[in-house]
């Protein structure tokens, strides 16, 4: 074929490679100026004071973040913009100055910053009623919060937190000094910059084929079940830590490690959730459960599982003992909802 015909025969292709970058361009280049403005915003204390000017601002009282019902059982973070919490600050009797603490917590879609800020030197019910809101500890609130906003809440308490237990420097004992933004702090005398930190934790559902594998600790309330999760040790990859912690907890040894999504999980302090399905054979799968780590581990079937996925709500104390299962914000509700629905794949192809 001659280079000319060739050309030709490639011109439509070129065309439509073109069209589809340009549409990407045009779809992603929102989310990169995002990305970038808060990139920026982090790099540069004048641009995230003036951001913080214009921004909105979630309210925390000792790390317990101030919401709002709007309809009956529907919970938001108050978020205020800078002139309103200086009114609510001077109306508690402080000066304002406290504003200048707040932490840059990210951006929504028009660049509009969001920021968090603890209040906890001042009266809370004074707060709560000037902002016609509630405080709801984090354990509460991340469940009542839509999908949306239960991150950013928690996003916003683990960096408040972690701002709370850095105020010196490990080395030299010195006080640490923070950039506008709070995304690190620095001590002068070492010269050591700390970044909010995150514990690397795996978990993963165990599935024989037809069954899956769930534990409690004696400290999770009454019928609850979960994946079995465990923090990495240091220099640990996530499939050794998986390995062990499966081989620690229930004595078995897995294989088939897939991996499924990950997630932040505020509690009791920021672990960075590493989900992953992984497999036994049915030949290997007695338990071995060491009960100084889980009081109970059993294996459900689909059936059970669907039973207890029915729990909406925790059983109260009188309630006949019931399985439940983690909410949906929690990774461990998206493992098991991804091996129901493989099993139920699986036997429509049967
Ligand atoms: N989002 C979700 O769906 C779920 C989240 N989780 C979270 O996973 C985390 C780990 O699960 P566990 O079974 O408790 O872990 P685990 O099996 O590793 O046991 C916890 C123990 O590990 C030790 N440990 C080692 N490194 C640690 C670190 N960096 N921070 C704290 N403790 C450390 C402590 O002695 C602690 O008592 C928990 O914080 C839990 O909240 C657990 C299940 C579901
Ligand atoms: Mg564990």
């Amino acid at each position: 074929m001659s280079q000319s015909s060739m050309s030709a025969l490639l011109r439509p292709l070129r065309i439509l490679l073109f069209a589809g970058h340009y549409n990407l361009t045009r779809c992603c280049s929102s989310f990169v100026s995002r990305m970038r403005h808060i990139n920026n915003l982090k790099a540069n204390d004048a641009a995230c004071y003036s951001a913080l000017q214009n921004g909105q601002i979630l309210l925390f009282h000792r790390l317990v973040p101030l919401l709002q019902c709007s309809d009956p059982g529907s919970f938001k973070p108050v978020a205020l913009g800078y002139s309103e919490v200086q009114s609510v600050l001077e109306s508690a009797g402080s000066d304002g100055s406290l504003l200048k603490e707040s932490i840059l917590i990210g951006c929504s879609e028009k660049n509009q910053a969001q920021f968090c800020l603890d209040v906890g030197e001042l009266d809370q019910a004074a707060i709560a009623e000037k902002c016609k809101g509630t405080f709801v500890e984090l354990r509460k609130a991340f469940f009542l919060l839509a999908g949306a906003d239960a991150p950013v809440v928690a996003k916003a308490q683990a960096l408040l937190r972690w701002h709370q237990i850095n105020k010196f420097c490990g080395a030299t004992g010195q006080p640490t000094q923070r950039n506008q933004a709070g995304s690190q702090r620095s001590c002068s005398s070492s010269s050591i910059i700390y970044y909010p930190k995150m514990s690397p934790v795996v978990i993963v559902l165990v599935s024989d084929g037809k069954r899956c594998l769930l534990g409690r600790q004696s400290s999770f309330p009454p019928g609850l079940y979960s994946a079995l999760a465990g923090f990495c040790d240091m220099g640990e990859t996530l499939e050794e830590a998986l390995y062990r912690e499966v081989a620690e907890e229930v004595g078995l040894e897995v294989q088939n490690i897939a991996y499924s999504s990950s997630q932040h999980w505020p509690f009791p302090h920021s672990s960075f959730m590493l989900a992953c399905h992984a497999t036994v054979s049915p030949a290997h799968s007695q338990l071995n459960v060491d009960h100084s780590e889980l009081e109970d581990a059993r294996w459900f079937t689909e059936e059970a599982i669907t039973c207890a996925l029915q729990v909406k709500a925790p059983p109260r104390r009188n309630d006949p003992p019931t399985v439940w299962l983690p909410p949906k914000h929690a990774v461990a509700h998206r493992l098991i909802t991804e091996w129901r629905e493989g099993q139920q794949r699986s036997r429509d192809k049967e």
